[in-house]
């Protein structure tokens, strides 16, 4: 039962992978590609053989099974050996059984902390971390666009390449605030998810602005002259639906705030 399922967090690095919000790896180096180099740190190393494993204990904050090895039984009992997390890659062809199935042998192996992470298959995605209980991850290297799906889909964390990482940082930061819940326990990490929500109200706030600054041009008249109370008042009962804690009664001053701040921008816009 997904109910009574056990969440796995795991640390990587400073991040909590599994809890909170999604975090961003943009330093997920393979030692497969032709002259790869392992940086002196990065997050997420992935070996071309044993032989790398090492200098990836020594440079590397999880260590990565990719998908096109996850049938080399040695090299994979040699990676849960070495006491970091194991990012373990879905294969493109293997079922939700097989990846969970190397996922369960390193654990059984190694004892270690696995996190799961998936390339196209969202679906999947958010079923493995359903069933399983473990953090997973959504590789957005290949299309960064694909990174507000993932975290809406429930990717604990997105791969990206350097190029990629703002927009995956506005994806998670803005769908993270709305669609995952945050239960921070200490005063620093109530703010970090504070900073967050902000984050995501000062985009709609600015979105908001424009929209109304358009409507003051269609109206007949524009503007604090054309107020429309009636309107105001029916957009805050319909906003206390959703924010029932606040209710009308606080929710109106705080919208005619803003409201008030887009017809003084809307009136500085049309004077200027
Ligand atoms: O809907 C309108 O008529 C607007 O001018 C927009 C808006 C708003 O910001 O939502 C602004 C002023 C009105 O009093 C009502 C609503």
């Amino acid at each position: 039962m997904s109910s009574t399922l056990e969440r796995h967090v795991v640390p990587l690095g400073g991040h909590p992978v599994g809890e909170g919000p999604a975090v961003v790896i943009s330093d997920r180096v393979s030692l497969r590609e032709p002259d790869a180099v392992l940086p002196a740190a990065v997050t997420l190393a992935e070996p071309a053989s044993a032989a790398d494993l090492p200098a990836i204990a020594a440079s590397a904050q999880g260590v990565v099974i990719g998908g096109a090895w996850t049938r080399d039984i040695p090299l994979v009992r040699a990676v849960a050996g070495l006491g970091l997390p194991v990012v373990v890659e879905r294969r493109r062809t293997a079922t939700l059984e097989e990846w969970l199935g190397v996922a369960d042998y390193c654990e059984a192996e190694g004892g270690v902390q696995v996190i799961l992470c998936e390339h196209a298959d969202l679906g999947l995605l958010r079923e493995a971390r359903a069933v399983s209980g473990r953090p997973v991850l959504a590789d957005v290297t290949a299309d960064p666009g694909l990174s507000t799906a993932a975290v809406a889909a429930g990717a604990d964390g997105l791969i990206v390449s350097a190029d990629g990482r703002h927009e995956a940082e506005e994806a998670a930061a803005l769908v993270g605030a709305l669609l995952r819940p945050e239960d921070p326990a200490t005063l620093a990490e109530c703010r970090q998810a504070i900073d967050r929500v902000d984050a995501a109200l000062a985009t709609l706030l600015e979105r908001r602005a424009a929209l109304a600054g358009r409507v003051q041009r269609l109206k007949p008249v524009g503007g604090f002259a054309g107020r429309d109370p009636g309107r105001e008042r029916a957009l805050v009962a319909r906003m206390a639906e959703r924010a029932p804690s606040l209710g009308e009664a606080r929710l109106a001053p705080v919208m005619n705030a803003v409201i008030e701040a887009g017809l003084h921008l809307a009136e500085e816009r049309a004077a200027g």
